[in-house]
């Protein structure tokens, strides 16, 4: 079964969309102002306590300091931290010893057979394998032919080559932001039909 996560929620309405829709997971970007998506610790929290039961939320940080990722963990804010910055092993074991019980992901940019290895080798408990932060493109595919562990697909995802990327690759679970939008702001039929296209995989 190919869990789906939605990404990059950032007004009231975003949650009564994936509530309709009820994904495996919803993200939050917290503090990283270059996004557009962006919330503060304050705002992640009061959207979270408006998700329906049974939607996990996730943090998604790049290169926060550890203790504000905890802060977030250890509060009820977040369940799981995905990190999409330099946060290296050291950072992910401090991470697990101030927020035991949570499971951390690592993204990596996958250009290169390269970034496939560090992905493979990643103490991280699950691995995304994207093309950046939330650029709407796709890696090149074939690279991640090397995998040897589960993961979430990312970058450039959309309702339409959803049913094409979980056949072609057999990831774990899909994590969709720009595809998902139109004109910047979560679209509630696209969200929809994102989750109905990665649930038709089933088997
Ligand atoms: O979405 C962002 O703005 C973002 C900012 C910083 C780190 C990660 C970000 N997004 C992540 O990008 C992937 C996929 O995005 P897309 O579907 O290609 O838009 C997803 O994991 C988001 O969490």
């Amino acid at each position: 079964m190919t869990k789906i996560k939605i990404c990059g929620l950032y007004r009231p309405c975003d949650i009564q969309f994936v509530n309709d829709a009820r994904p495996d997971w919803c993200g939050f970007i917290i503090d990283f102002p270059k996004s557009h998506r962006n919330v503060s610790p304050h705002e992640a929290r009061s959207l979270r306590t408006c998700l329906a039961p049974g939607i996990i939320p996730v943090g998604v940080f790049v290169d926060q300091p550890v203790e504000q990722v905890c802060a977030l963990l250890n509060d009820g804010t977040i369940s799981i931290a995905q990190l999409h910055g330099h946060e290296d092993a050291a950072y992910i074991a401090a991470l697990r010893a101030s927020s035991p019980g949570h499971a951390v992901w690592k993204a990596f940019k996958i250009r290169s057979l390269d970034d496939l290895d560090a992905a493979n080798a990643s103490s991280a408990d699950l691995v995304l394998l994207d093309n950046g932060y939330g650029t709407g493109r796709t890696f090149d595919w074939s690279l991640a032919g090397g995998v040897n562990r589960p993961f979430l697909l990312a970058g450039g995802l959309a309702p339409d080559n959803i049913p094409e990327a979980v056949a072609a690759l057999h990831p774990y679970g899909v994590d969709i932001s720009s595809g998902v939008e139109t004109g910047g702001q979560k679209d509630r039929g696209k969200i929809l039909a994102a989750v109905s296209a990665a649930r038709r995989n089933e088997t």
